[in-house]
């Protein structure tokens, strides 16, 4: 009960701007158990007076008058029914939001510990499960305890003897519902992680199809699946076994309570004590008073399940951003481009050593910097501090000499522009997708881009033109064009500071050539911080700095280092020539 209270109070604070509403339906359904409560009454009156007594004329007022108490408490109930969904739903919609919107801001290692079908899972089905524990289970604790209380005023006042042995079983049904709780919790945080693992086994498999049919790896998938599957079933199987378990206990303590009742009362009959009428109004009346009871325990075994997604999801808002806006940011300015790393040092959150041990290096605005080195050198984590994914351990870097710490997140990202390792695709059309590089850009100004990144011919070469639909995962285009087109809207962003990580990884030779020209005409101007492996662009840079063991080892030109002969002209020797190719033929 501990947890379903720091739950509660944890997310209640969501139902702000909805709390007059709430209002609205607790009075509803408090109305609407007054209006059950009422109807009981009339029904004693219609036994007591109308059918012991056989009379007719005893029928019309208590009838009518249990007919107007149903109509109004039907229109009672239907008002504060279809507001709680209402309210239920903007309950849903503002805490995914709210999730949502956390979520993106947290850095690059948080994706790395979650899978992506478990973060799925925990922002549909989890957010559900709270909307139960505060929307929808707070207004049926109040609507079940209100109809237990009008029902127990109505039992006391219909026979005070017979309803105080009905309330004495009652507790029986809280007891009962507190054994199954710790059950239907554990059976429940189960239920959903493994929900959480069969979404990311099916995305997983299903994002890495071709790896599947190429590999033949169906059958392990299937396997995958299964277990998966099957912790689930044994799970969903463990949770309704206990709801089910409680259910019928209660049904057989029901019963017991009832012909209890019922022998109390043909003892009292037999006394002649009591009438067969007022025996049958309390038993019919004991029909109302369970439920709200029953329903009460219920509600405490669903609330604590619905504890489980409220953990999982609490798990997700206590993880905080890597890095924040400044309190007191500083004026924003029109950048020229002068990035400076002094001493910086870095260590990712949870790791044992340092990836990056006092980098110290300023590249002047319109320099194109290279970083070479080793793969684990360090070299995309520099990228990442540029970005400002995460802030450095030590040191400090900064922007025309104001520390990025200083500036807020969306003035960087708009003067630092990223063109990551994977192509990033958005869902929509190619003009979407070069257009978000500058969002309100003309068509004339996104064909230039697209000109300029040598993508505008193949563009204007599919049906559809700029108005092809790509998805993430798409088929339409080749890597290699897909790199065009982010680099068309890179081009569009236009920040005077551009970081591109390995933009030539994954393309073949040809595709690779095809992208440098481009490349070039990205760079000439901007302050270029190019990482890669492929050192295709290298004469082409002001300066290369090569990185190993996340130190910065050498720097100068490509003609400088090649000569210097240290890590920089072992990572560009050639590969075979002429020469040494005889050697690897097959002899004739
Ligand atoms: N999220 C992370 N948590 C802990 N360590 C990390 C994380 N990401 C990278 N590292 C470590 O930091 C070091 C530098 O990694 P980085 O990705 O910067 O290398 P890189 O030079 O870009 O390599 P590559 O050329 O293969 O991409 C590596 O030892 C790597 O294992």
């Amino acid at each position: 009960m501990r947890e379903v209270r720091e739950a509660f109070a944890r997310f209640w604070p969501l139902t702000r701007g909805d709390r007059g509403r709430l209002v609205l339906i607790i009075g509803s359904v408090i109305g609407a158990a007054l209006a059950e409560t009422a109807s009981i009454l009339f029904f004693a009156e219609l036994t007591d007076h109308a059918l012991t007594a056989g009379s007719l004329s005893a029928f019309w007022t208590p009838a009518g008058a249990w007919l107007a108490v149903a109509v109004l408490g039907a229109a009672v109930g239907y008002l504060g029914n279809s507001l709680a969904i209402r309210t239920a739903e903007r309950f849903v919609l503002r805490l995914r939001a709210g999730v949502f919107r956390h979520v993106q801001d947290l850095p690059p290692h948080f994706f790395q510990r979650y899978r992506r079908g478990d973060l799925v899972e925990r922002l549909t089905g989890d957010v559900e499960a709270i909307e139960q524990l505060v929307v929808s289970g707070a207004v049926g604790a109040v609507s079940a305890a209100f109809s237990a209380l009008f029902y127990s005023a109505a039992a006391l006042w219909l026979r005070w003897d017979l309803a105080l042995v009905t309330f004495l079983l009652a507790p029986l049904f809280l007891v009962a519902a507190r054994r199954f709780a710790g059950r239907v919790q554990k059976a429940a945080r189960d239920e959903r992680t493994a929900d959480g693992a069969i979404t990311s086994v099916v995305e997983e498999s299903l994002g890495n199809i071709v790896l599947t049919q190429a590999y033949n790896r169906r059958g392990a998938e299937e396997k995958r699946l299964d277990r998966e599957a099957r912790a689930w079933l044994r799970a969903s199987v463990r949770g309704a076994r206990a709801s089910e378990l409680y259910e019928q206990f209660v049904e057989v303590v029901e019963t017991l309570c009832v012909l209890t009742v019922i022998g109390l009362g043909a003892w009292e009959i037999a006394q002649g004590r009591m009438s067969l009428g007022q025996l049958l109004a309390f038993a019919a009346f004991l029909g109302y008073l369970y439920p709200p009871i029953r329903d009460l325990g219920q509600l405490g075994l669903t609330l604590t399940a619905a504890t489980a997604g409220a953990r999982r999801l609490q798990e997700i808002l206590d993880t905080e951003p890597a890095v924040i806006d400044p309190a007191t940011p500083a004026d924003e300015w029109p950048v020229q481009g002068r990035i400076s790393f002094h001493h910086t040092s870095f260590r990712y959150p949870g790791a044992a050593h340092d990836s990056l041990h006092d980098v110290t290096f300023t590249a002047r605005p319109g320099e194109f910097v290279l970083i070479a080195g080793a793969s684990g050198a360090g070299k995309s984590t520099l990228t990442k501090l540029l970005t400002r994914f995460y802030d450095p351990s030590a040191g400090a870097i900064r922007l025309d000499g104001v520390p990025l710490t200083d500036v807020t997140l969306a003035f960087l990202r708009e003067n630092v522009a990223l063109l990551p390792q994977e192509t990033l695709v958005l869902h929509g059309t190619i003009r979407e997708n070069i257009a978000c590089g500058r969002p309100g850009a003309t068509h004339e100004e996104i064909e230039r881009a697209a000109r300029d990144a040598d993508a505008h011919a193949f563009i204007r070469r599919l049906p559809d033109g700029y108005e092809t639909p790509i998805t993430p995962g798409t088929a339409v285009l080749s890597g290699g064009q897909l790199q065009r087109v982010a680099i068309a809207r890179a081009m569009l962003r236009a920040a005077p500071v551009l970081v591109l990580d390995e933009p030539t990884a994954g393309l073949d030779a040809l595709a690779a050539r095809r992208v440098v020209q481009p490349l070039r005409r990205l760079v000439s101007g901007r302050t270029t911080v190019l990482i890669t492996h492929d050192l295709t662009l290298a004469p082409d840079a002001d300066r290369i700095l090569v990185v190993d063991g996340g130190r910065l080892v050498e720097q100068g030109t490509h003609e400088e280092l090649l000569a210097r002969g240290g890590t920089y002209a072992a990572l560009a020797r050639p590969l075979p020539t002429e020469t040494t190719l005889p050697l690897l033929r097959s002899s004739p």
